[in-house]
């Protein structure tokens, strides 16, 4: 048995990518999966590949990306704040790694040594988000974790953030002794709220944040 991995320690962020300039090179089905999240950040994607998949196609035509109908060139890279390479020829990947400048960045679907990121499986659940890596030793092992998962943070979880957020504010606002402020804080996090939220009964579940909100005690304590 191995006991330790030979693996990259990652970094792991949530990046910012709004009104981002990123290039993917390549138009087939990986380039597609790459592009729908890339979209799904807000990011302006352009496309450089002789043939686009039928999705991506569907994409362009809805003025969602850019496409350049050719094979990548160095100068397909100018200002783009990531580079993604999805080719199924390793050598045009990896002449897109060499064309990289050092501050882009830049995943390479065939070479995460190659590459200074790579990409998680993701569940969200509105401000929800669960990202799951293998650090590349087993993608396919990402995506069933992430997939066990949905099961546990099932859909009702969207609503219960966005309940966490507003209540969190709400206390953040109004409550200026800091002990109180720490204990509804954490009471907040307490089955209750997640149980009425799993069962539909949201007006029971406010009622009774507002209760705690106001009285300092939680009735079922
Ligand atoms: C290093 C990395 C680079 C990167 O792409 O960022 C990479 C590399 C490679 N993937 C390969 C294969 C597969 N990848 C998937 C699926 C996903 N791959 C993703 C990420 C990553 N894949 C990064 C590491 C992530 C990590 O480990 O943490 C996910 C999580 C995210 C995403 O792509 O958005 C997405 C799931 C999305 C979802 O559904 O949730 C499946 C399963 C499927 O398609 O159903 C298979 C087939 C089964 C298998 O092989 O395991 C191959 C071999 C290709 C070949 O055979 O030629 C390579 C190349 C290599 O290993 O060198
Ligand atoms: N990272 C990941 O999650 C995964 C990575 N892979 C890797 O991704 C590669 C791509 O897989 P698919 O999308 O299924 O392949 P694909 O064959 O569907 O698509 C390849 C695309 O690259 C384009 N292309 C080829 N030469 C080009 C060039 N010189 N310039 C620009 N575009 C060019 C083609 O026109 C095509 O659109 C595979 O070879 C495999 O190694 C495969 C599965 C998952």
């Amino acid at each position: 048995m191995c006991e330790t991995s030979t693996t990259m320690t990652y970094y792991p962020i949530m990046l910012q990518l709004k009104g981002k300039y990123c290039v993917v090179i390549g138009g087939g089905k990986v380039a597609n999966r790459k592009v729908t999240s890339l979209l799904n950040a807000g990011a302006i994607v352009t496309v450089i590949s002789p043939v686009l998949h039928e999705k991506l196609q569907e994409k362009w035509r809805n003025d969602l990306i850019t496409w350049f109908q050719k094979s990548f060139e160095a100068s397909d890279l100018e200002d783009a704040f990531c580079i993604i390479a999805a080719t199924n020829h390793p050598a045009v990947n990896a002449k897109v790694k060499e064309c990289t400048m050092s501050h882009q960045l830049l995943n390479i679907v065939d070479d995460a040594v190659s590459s200074n990121f790579i990409v998680p499986a993701t569940l969200r659940r509105g401000d929800l988000t669960i990202a799951v890596s293998t650090a590349g030793a087993n993608p396919g092992l990402a995506k069933k974790v992430k997939d066990d998962l949905t099961l546990q943070f099932d859909d009702y979880y969207e609503e219960y953030v966005a309940f966490l957020q507003s209540a969190r504010t709400e206390v953040l606002t109004n409550v200026i002794d800091e002990i109180r402020k720490k204990q509804i804080l954490e009471a907040l996090l307490l089955p209750e709220f997640l149980t009425l939220t799993k069962e539909g009964k949201i007006a029971e579940r406010d009622k009774l944040f507002q209760h705690y909100l106001q009285r300092g005690i939680a009735p079922w304590q």
